[in-house]
């Protein structure tokens, strides 16, 4: 593997969840495949999982690690091409990228959404420019459309928590105040529609997701009908695609309760975290035995993991 940007990047998803899976039987059985080499891990956001199980899955096979908040610890980056740079940013992407890579031997980079600009945002600017100019391996951290470390995640969650061979995975939006990126929801469907699973997506009107990761995913606006039986909830808001980065509704008979999971078999609650209480769902649920969220969190190490070693294989 070369870069691990989206799905697109890994030819066996299956593969590669069995791959994290023995990193979490093993956690230290490749402790010397990354000794001398440094992974530099790049915020543009906040993060507490994914800075921490990165770093330390890159400490589990023996690697260097070092992470900056862009913008606090460093220089403002400028993104575009062929600006007049008379602006608060005051070092460009193209001079930034190239030292780092001078640095590191794989850069991980998270930068979300503006969710300003649609066809900015879904042109994945950062994740491009980084891979355009720093000359090293480029690991996505949470971009403006995808969080594939999280998607692997949650396959490997699912992978250990299904009593049945195709349980049904419901991806259902929640309500929240603030607009958020469609990225979490973008990446869940891009790899669920790769799984044996069956899938279903339900959100209110004007939330439909870009057809483009939504694939052939069945969408049913009737969050009860889409409970029924599900064996996997998955939870989790955004703003709207349609009406680039609107909140459309706070309606709170969207949140997940008690009695929306007794309509499912038994399921589980998944969310990426970080979730708000009472808001996205109750205490009662995310309390329950039926919520595996920390089991899940925990999982984003041995995602790590098992897509660094794959791009450690590749350096050579
Ligand atoms: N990486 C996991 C989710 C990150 C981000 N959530 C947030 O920004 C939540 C912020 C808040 O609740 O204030 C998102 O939805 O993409
Ligand atoms: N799920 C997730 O990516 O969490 P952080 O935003 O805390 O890294």
């Amino acid at each position: 593997m070369q870069h691990f940007i989206s799905v697109h990047d890994v030819t066996d998803i299956d593969a590669l969840v069995q791959e994290g899976l023995r990193h979490k039987q093993s956690p230290f059985a490749f402790e010397h495949l990354g000794k001398h080499k440094t992974i530099g891990l790049l915020f543009f956001n906040q993060s507490l999982r994914t800075r921490l199980s990165t770093q330390r899955a890159a400490q589990n096979l023996g690697m260097n690690t070092m992470a900056l908040n862009v913008g606090q610890d460093s220089w403002g980056l400028e993104l575009e091409e062929g600006v007049v740079m008379d602006g608060n940013n005051a070092e460009h992407v193209k001079e930034a990228a190239a030292v780092m890579g001078k640095y590191c031997d794989i850069l991980a980079v998270r930068a979300f959404a503006g969710l300003q600009d649609r066809e900015k945002d879904y042109a994945e600017t950062v994740m491009t420019q980084f891979k355009k100019y720093a000359g090293v391996p480029i690991v996505n951290l949470e971009s403006a459309t995808r969080h594939p470390l999280q998607s692997l995640a949650d396959c490997i969650t699912i992978e250990e928590y299904k009593t049945t061979a195709r349980p049904k995975v419901v991806l259902t939006w929640a309500p929240h105040f603030k607009a958020l990126p469609q990225a979490v929801a973008n990446s869940f469907c891009e790899w669920m529609n790769r799984r044996d699973v069956e899938f279903v997506v339900t959100h209110p009107e004007g939330y439909e997701l870009s057809p483009d990761y939504v694939g052939n995913a069945k969408v049913i606006y009737n969050q009860d009908e889409a409970f029924a039986g599900a064996d996997f909830i998955y939870a989790k808001n955004w703003s709207s695609y349609q009406n680039y980065g609107q909140v459309l509704t706070r309606d709170a008979s969207w949140m997940i309760t008690k009695q929306k999971m007794e309509l499912t078999n038994n399921g589980k609650f998944m969310h990426c975290l970080p979730v708000r209480r009472n808001m996205k769902v109750t205490d009662e649920v995310l309390d329950s035995e039926q919520s595996i969220v920390i089991e899940q969190a925990g999982n984003r190490v041995w995602s790590a993991q098992a897509v660094l070693k794959r791009i450690l294989e590749g350096l050579g």
